[in-house]
């Protein structure tokens, strides 16, 4: 199943650059173990945010959650999540 996911980084001010930058790198590491296994498909940038844009291919929305909420960010951010289905005009066999 496909979710867009928006996902907006809000690190408090107050937290130290040494622990923010440790969440990062964790985060990207985690990012991009997901990426490889497939479940995060589509992974982009909002240009001039703090914010991505991305596509996960999960069996439901009980491993999105389980997936998201344990991201070394999760805490720092705000997600808002859209399921998707086919459309009937895709031409991509992988839309699903
Ligand atoms: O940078 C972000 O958008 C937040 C998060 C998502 C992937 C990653 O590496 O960090």
């Amino acid at each position: 199943m496909l979710f867009h996911v928006e996902m907006e980084v809000r690190i408090p001010h107050d937290l130290p650059t040494e622990r923010a930058d440790a969440l990062k790198q964790a985060e990207r590491v985690r990012a991009m173990e997901l990426q490889r296994t497939g479940a995060w498909r589509h992974l982009w940038r909002v240009a001039g945010r703090y914010a991505n844009v991305s596509i996960f291919d999960v069996s439901g929305a009980q491993e999105l959650h389980d997936i998201l909420s344990s991201l070394p960010l999760f805490p720092f951010m705000e997600i808002r999540v859209t399921p998707l289905c086919r459309h009937p005009s895709s031409i991509h066999d992988d839309d699903r």
